[in-house]
């Protein structure tokens, strides 16, 4: 049930008026200081509080939602500290919640900033949305509470103009680079710094001087740390690392677009205002200074993870088959939310709020939401999954718990044994080559030793040598026949132990393989022959039901993955220590095994949570399995991958039958030549069939 007042969310604010043209690409977006909104609308809705419409479709690839954060914290080293860190090697934690509260409790908040943040949800009946009963099924709403638009128009209001964030228009146009154009002035964000001893530094905004001293972030009141915790719990997002990957891309894009205008300062420009305390990292390493928004522009020194607050982000619920994916970054660490599939008026616009337990049964995702959260997902998939009754979701979770409390463990067994025969055979090569090699250096030396029982310098004949690098010692002098058989059985025992521990456990393997294989196509044959004799779970179609409940039993799949790259390390640790015909035959059956095995997880991935980071991860890995070494052809996917996310902003790409039949193109014939996350899926896997890089 949708409320009747309804607000056009709009926190893009041009100076001049002009709404961003199609030609800004999302990368030259994030320049921005500024928020960008497509077509939504804030509204109540029955059972989840506030949630977000679209008002018009937006197709897959199109950008909903850009806008920088209120406040962000992101994990840093002060010099000082950098230094305890790299002499005690100890790892630093990504920044938590707690963190975020710190942050905000230290920090001197504008009356604007304020509001803002007494406007989220906060847990509390009354507080944020103001309309969020208590827990129950299906959600934590009372559908009786009646709409509060004033806080809605308010938060909207304060959203669109946040302070700061204005353009104005400089010297070209909205397609050259943003640094020659824009002229920007920073946003009203607050940023922090977690230092290695869990403290929280307050940094300036980014373009500004530190005004002295930071603030210590722990030094606040009882009363300001409760008012800030609710609405830091239920609305903060974060990551406990950085995509490195993705935001090299584009500070690349950046670095380019900035050369071909001439200027030349690119990310530079932009990190070399803020004053922050600069870490060793980023001095040691110009190179990633300049291609890293992590280190020039808010934390300097090494950054590994972030949790923030970004307010109009905040209103958007939760699926568990969620219609867009989410990504921050930019130097000012914009949250860019965009549509995954095709969103019609009216629909609601839902993130997904976990990342690895979105592959997981339904039990797995509830405890994870309530326990975060605190309400019961009633989401397409949720309901299909409960309609498939107890029996069946049993099933699908005895896959999931049997991967993780048994085979799991089974298989890190395995790779062990599998990693020490290995690492046997690979030794007495050596020790052969060392061998051969000191018997080149001084030819016949092996049949003078035998033939006249000469010490030799460094070891006397090819066995007194080879005694000499097993036993470390000198061999010279010592050379019988006696010890030249003993080491010569020793180096048999050795092998042939190797070659029985890696040939059980290439018996283990395959049996391992087949018993998840075949839990997988029982479960997936009994739920499908379910809703074919009941129709249990028709509240989705087939397919996109049979890729949930394949997601559900992801972690089998990639089990099976795990498998088959044991699996190829053994092959190729036999392959090379008995060079047989049948062995090289193996190794291709494995690989041909762990392709599959990886393409499974990525079709699964691509139709569940395309353009996160695992999609673009698998597509790698799938390709490197391709073409073994071609991690510059993995640059090229990403950089098409990225050009793809990085197209035209409001234009419908080609959907692959994804987009409504009745949905008229939005903004002309779509991008040619811009790829969808099922391109990428389907580039990637016929460049693996054909066994070519892309
Ligand atoms: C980030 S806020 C989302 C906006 C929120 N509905 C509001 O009114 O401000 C997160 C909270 O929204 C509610 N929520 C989010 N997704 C939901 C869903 N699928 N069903 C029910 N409640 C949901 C939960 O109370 C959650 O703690």
């Amino acid at each position: 049930m949708q409320a009747s007042t309804t607000v056009t969310l709009a926190s893009a604010k041009l100076e001049h008026g002009a709404a961003p043209e199609p030609e800004l690409h999302l990368s030259q977006l994030l320049e921005l200081p500024v928020g960008i909104c497509g077509p939504l609308e804030v509204v109540q809705l029955a059972g989840k509080g506030r949630g977000v419409l679209a008002t018009q479709l937006c197709c897959p690839g199109q950008l909903l939602l850009a806008s920088p954060p209120l406040a962000i914290v992101q994990a840093g080293t002060s010099p000082s500290a950098a230094a305890r860190l790299v002499a005690s090697d100890e790892e630093q934690p990504p920044p938590t919640a707690g963190d975020l509260v710190n942050l905000l409790v230290a920090s001197r908040l504008t009356q604007r900033q304020t509001q803002l943040l007494s406007a989220l949800y906060s847990g509390e009946v009354g507080g944020g949305s103001g309309e969020q009963g208590s827990a129950s099924e299906g959600g934590n709403g009372d559908d009786s509470c009646s709409p509060q638009p004033l806080r809605v128009q308010q938060l909207l209001q304060l959203s669109a103009a946040a302070e700061g964030a204005r353009l104005q228009w400089g010297a070209g146009s909205v397609a050259t680079a943003p640094s020659t154009g824009w002229h920007m002035a920073a946003p009203a964000t607050l940023r922090g710094m977690r230092l290695p001893d869990g403290r929280v530094q307050v940094l300036p905004p980014v373009g500004q001087q530190p005004a002295g001293a930071a603030a210590d972030a722990n030094d606040s009141t009882p009363e300001r740390r409760r008012a800030v915790t609710g609405a830091v719990v239920y609305n903060c997002y974060g990551e406990p690392t950085r995509d490195e990957a993705l935001e090299q891309l584009l500070a690349r894009r950046r670095r380019r677009s900035s050369t071909s205008t001439g200027d030349g300062s690119g990310a530079r420009q932009l990190g070399s205002t803020n004053e922050g305390p600069v870490g060793p990292a980023e001095e040691a390493s110009p190179q990633r200074g300049a291609s890293s928004w992590g280190s020039t522009d808010c934390c300097a020194g090494d950054s590994s993870g972030f949790v923030g607050l970004w307010a109009d982000f905040a209103m958007l619920n939760h699926s568990c088959c969620p219609n867009t994916i989410n990504w921050s970054g930019g130097p000012h660490s914009h949250m860019a939310v965009i549509a995954t599939a095709p969103i019609v008026a009216g629909e609601e616009v839902s993130v997904c709020y976990f990342g690895r337990e979105l592959l997981a049964p339904r039990s797995v995702r509830m405890e994870a939401l309530q326990r975060t959260h605190n309400f019961t997902c009633a989401c397409r998939r949720c309901e299909h999954e409960r309609g498939l009754g107890p029996a069946l979701e049993a099933a699908v979770q005895g896959v999931y718990d049997a991967v993780n409390e048994y085979w799991g463990p089974r298989l890190g067994a395995m790779a062990e044994e599998a990693q020490a025969a290995a690492e046997a055979l690979r030794d007495l090569k050596e020790q052969q080559a060392v061998l051969a090699k000191q018997e080149r250096a001084q030819p016949g030396a092996l049949e003078m030793g035998q033939g006249q029982g000469q010490p030799r310098a460094g070891g006397s004949g090819l066995f007194g040598a080879l005694l000499c690098v097993i036993g470390g010692g000198d061999a010279g002098g010592r050379d019988t026949a006696a010890e030249r058989e003993l080491a010569t059985r020793e180096q048999e025992r050795t092998r042939a132990a190797a070659l029985a521990a890696l040939s059980s456990v290439s018996g283990q393997l395959a049996v391992l393989d087949q018993q998840v294989a075949a839990a997988l196509s029982g479960v997936e044959t009994v739920v499908a022959q379910s809703i074919a004799n009941t129709g249990a779970g028709i509240a989705a179609p087939a397919a996109e039901a049979g890729w949930w409940l394949r997601a559900s039993l992801y972690d089998a799949y990639e089990l099976r993955v795990s498998v088959a790259e044991v699996s190829a390390d053994v092959a190729r640790a036999r392959a090379s220590a008995t060079a047989t015909g049948a062995e090289a035959r193996s190794v291709q059956e494995v690989h041909a095994a762990l392709i599959k095995a990886t393409d499974d997880c990525l079709q699964i991935v691509a139709a569940v949570a395309p353009g996160s980071t695992l999609h673009i991860r698998l597509a790698c890995q799938l390709e490197a399995a391709a073409a073994p070494g071609s991690t510059g052809s993995a640059q090229h996917l990403l950089e098409a991958f990225a050009s793809r996310y990085g197209g035209k902003v409001g234009t419908p790409l080609t959907g692959h039958g994804r987009r409504p039949e009745s949905a008229a193109p939005v903004g002309g014939a779509g991008a040619p030549g811009a790829l969808c996350p099922e391109d990428l899926a389907v580039m990637v896997t016929t460049a693996a069939r054909q066994g070519h890089a892309l």
